[in-house]
């Protein structure tokens, strides 16, 4: 997984900046912030006690959600309910981690998703005039469905599925938020009809009839008809508008691409009466849908077999170049040890012996360094000499005798190869042929009687006052058997190990190595976390598929009390006024909102019908439509109202 992208640092603002150095829970380090939903905001964290940098795990999400100052009895409750969804853990779920109380707020930590929502998906597929394929629908929906079937059979409701709340990760979808609204809110019906934006309320839960596990069937068909049609089952000019076309209205059509039985399959769910809506365990046995698991399964089965097989592959790999780096340092520490061992164990003589040709081989390294310098000296007066001779003699030698100039010896050496031999090894081969060839002219001009008396195999070196001494001699004759690799106990050929090293020629060092090991098991860990996912999901698609699996029945949750009710309810309202101001200006938000309360619950309602309605906000704001939130404000003012009393 990418790690999550940063934004630029002069982007953000010295508070947003002050915001990312926050540690919470002595664990959780702020990154960025995300974004603000209706509840408060959500963060992207580093969680401290992933040691790993590398793991894509560090990352979570963090909601902090102002809840006031609450005693500890009034949080048990709420806690009680975190610490059971922590519990739960299903492939297409996000992942619950962790929640606690931190002054104000309630802060819930739970998996990270990296690649967009839903929403995004339909926004960017409406821009681009295309629509998402029948096959990428079904395999989403019914990710939806195995998730929302298992908390189902957990007793558990998410009240609040939209497009907005369903997250990509590794290509795989993953429902958010669920459970959270029962944390919140409680399970009063006074909650059963708070929530945000209204395009996927049920009928039941607008006409204050409860909330049950079908009203999240219903909201899942909404996004089923999204993904396909690319905007909201439900779609009004006005808040009323739209709950009026959920409560009373026709059924939506799929438009004609995709076929006849998924818009069976959507029908089911828009049932306007729960009663006869399926469950989401009925919703698998429709043989569409039944047919899509089984397809989907064999599909993932298939991809996880070859992933799985390919990761093994990259496995042995890395356990290969693991165990071979292995035996190379473990190599490499014996050899250290058993010349310290064979080292106590050799004879004075023995150990005298090595001494000496240790110190032959430093000697060997000075004369190496002496010969090249002496070579390179040489090479240079034969050129000072070919070109003083050349200018000053050319006559003579066209003609007669050439002059020896007077600095120069030559020294002609049975011992002949030490020269070249003894040469530094990167002196290419061609190179000391031309040199050879070379020096021959050079010395045929230096002495041209002697030069048929100069048999081919001899080389001459030519030094400025430095003749070559037998002990210099002595030492180039030691050198060719100065090795130290040792064997039964003695000085030898070059050992195992340097045969095992040149398997790692390829490699520039040690580091790059173990980095590229490194790269193995980060590949693996990230597969390894999707495989993990992958075989859960295959293994729900199983048990969807398995017939005898036992009937859903319709339920409401269980009552529990939302200690955070009216803080996070308050807050919600506080927070849409102002995304109203914002959107209509102050003051024509003000008259709007005057407006609408009196046409809704004041002196004029139930004297105007929708559409007086709308062109009475027209005196106000350009476009009528922009007053939903003003609409949406009113409906939770009337609900805190009513709760209130
Ligand atoms: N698990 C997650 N992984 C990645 N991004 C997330 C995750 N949860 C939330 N976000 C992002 O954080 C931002 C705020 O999310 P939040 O859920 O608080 O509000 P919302 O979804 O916009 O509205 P609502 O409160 O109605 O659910 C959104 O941009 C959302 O995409």
């Amino acid at each position: 997984m990418p790690l999550p992208k940063k934004i630029p640092r002069g982007r953000r603002s010295s508070k947003e900046e002050e915001e990312e150095k926050r540690i919470l829970a002595n664990r959780y380090q702020v990154e960025r912030k995300l974004g603000s939903g209706n509840f408060g905001t959500a963060f992207l964290v580093k969680d401290l006690k992933c040691k790993d940098p590398k793991d894509p795990e560090q990352w979570k999400v963090m909601k902090e959600i102002p809840v006031g100052d609450l005693q500890p009895d009034e949080t048990v409750d709420a806690m009680h309910e975190a610490n059971l969804l922590s519990k739960l853990d299903h492939p297409s779920i996000v992942k619950f981690y962790d929640s606690f109380l931190d002054g104000e707020f309630f802060c819930i930590v739970t998996e990270y998703c990296d690649g967009g929502d839903l929403e995004d998906q339909i926004i960017k597929y409406r821009k681009e005039g295309k629509a998402l394929d029948e096959i990428l629908v079904m395999d989403w929906f019914v990710q939806l469905l195995l998730a929302v079937q298992y908390m189902h059979s957990r007793r558990v409701l998410h009240r609040d599925l939209k497009t907005r709340n369903i997250f990509l990760r590794n290509n795989m979808v993953k429902i958010g938020d669920f459970g959270i609204s029962r944390i919140l809110m409680g399970t009063s019906d006074m909650a059963s009809t708070f929530t945000g934006t209204p395009y996927y309320m049920s009928p039941e839960v607008l006409k204050h009839e409860g909330y049950n596990s079908k009203s999240d069937v219903w909201s899942i068909g909404c996004i089923l008809y999204e993904l396909c049609a690319l905007q909201h089952a439900f779609e009004g000019q006005s808040l009323m508008g739209v709950m009026y076309k959920i409560v009373e209205g026709t059924s939506p059509q799929l438009p004609d691409k995709y076929c006849k039985e998924l818009q069976g399959v959507l029908k089911l769910m828009l049932v306007k009466e729960p009663e006869k809506r399926p469950s989401a365990t009925e919703l698998t046995k429709v043989p569409f849908v039944h047919r899509h698991i089984e397809k989907l399964k064999n599909t993932i089965q298939v991809k996880h077999k070859k992933d799985m097989q390919e990761k093994e592959g990259h496995r042995k790999e890395a356990e290969e170049i693991d165990n071979l780096l292995r035996k190379k340092t473990h190599l490499q520490t014996l050899r250290d040890s058993e010349e310290d061992v064979k080292w106590k164990n050799l004879s004075p003589r023995e150990r005298m012996r090595i001494r000496k040709q240790q110190k032959a081989d430093e000697e060997k390294k000075k004369l190496e360094e002496a010969v090249r310098q002496s070579y390179e000296e040489t090479q240079l007066k034969k050129d000072q000499i070919k070109s003083s001779f050349l200018t000053s003699n050319a006559g003579a030698l066209l003609g007669g005798r050439a002059t020896r100039p007077n600095n120069v010896q030559v020294h002609q050496l049975r011992s002949a190869d030490i020269a070249y031999n003894s040469r530094p090894q990167t002196a290419p081969e061609t190179q000391r042929e031309e040199k050879e060839e070379e020096f021959d002219v050079a010395e045929a001009m230096l002495n041209p009687g002697a030069q048929t008396m100069v048999p081919k195999q001899l080389h001459v070196i030519v030094e400025d006052e430095r003749p070559i001494t037998p002990m210099k001699d002595k030492l180039v004759y030691d050198i060719k058997n100065s090795s130290l690799d040792w064997k039964d106990g003695i000085p030898d050929q070059p050992a195992a190990a340097d045969t095992f090293y040149s398997q790692y020629e390829d490699f520039e060092d040690l580091e790059e190595v173990d980095e590229e090991i490194e790269g193995e098991a980060e590949d693996e860990d990230e597969l390894g976390q999707t495989a993990e996912d992958v075989e859960h999901l295959i293994g729900y698609m199983e048990n969807a598929l398995d017939t005898t699996a036992e009937k859903s029945v319709t339920f409401a949750d269980d009552s529990v009390a939302g200690a955070f009710g009216p803080v996070v309810r308050d807050v919600k309202i506080k927070n849409l006024r102002m995304d109203c101001e914002k959107k209509l200006g102050k003051n024509a938000f003000q008259k709007a909102y005057n407006y609408l309360k009196s046409a809704r619950f004041g002196d004029m309602a139930g004297t105007v019908d929708e559409n007086e309605i709308i062109a009475g906000l027209r005196q106000y704001v350009k476009n009528p439509s922009d007053c939903f939130l003003v609409d949406q404000l009113l409906f939770l003012e009337e609900q805190a109202k009513v709760a209130k009393m």
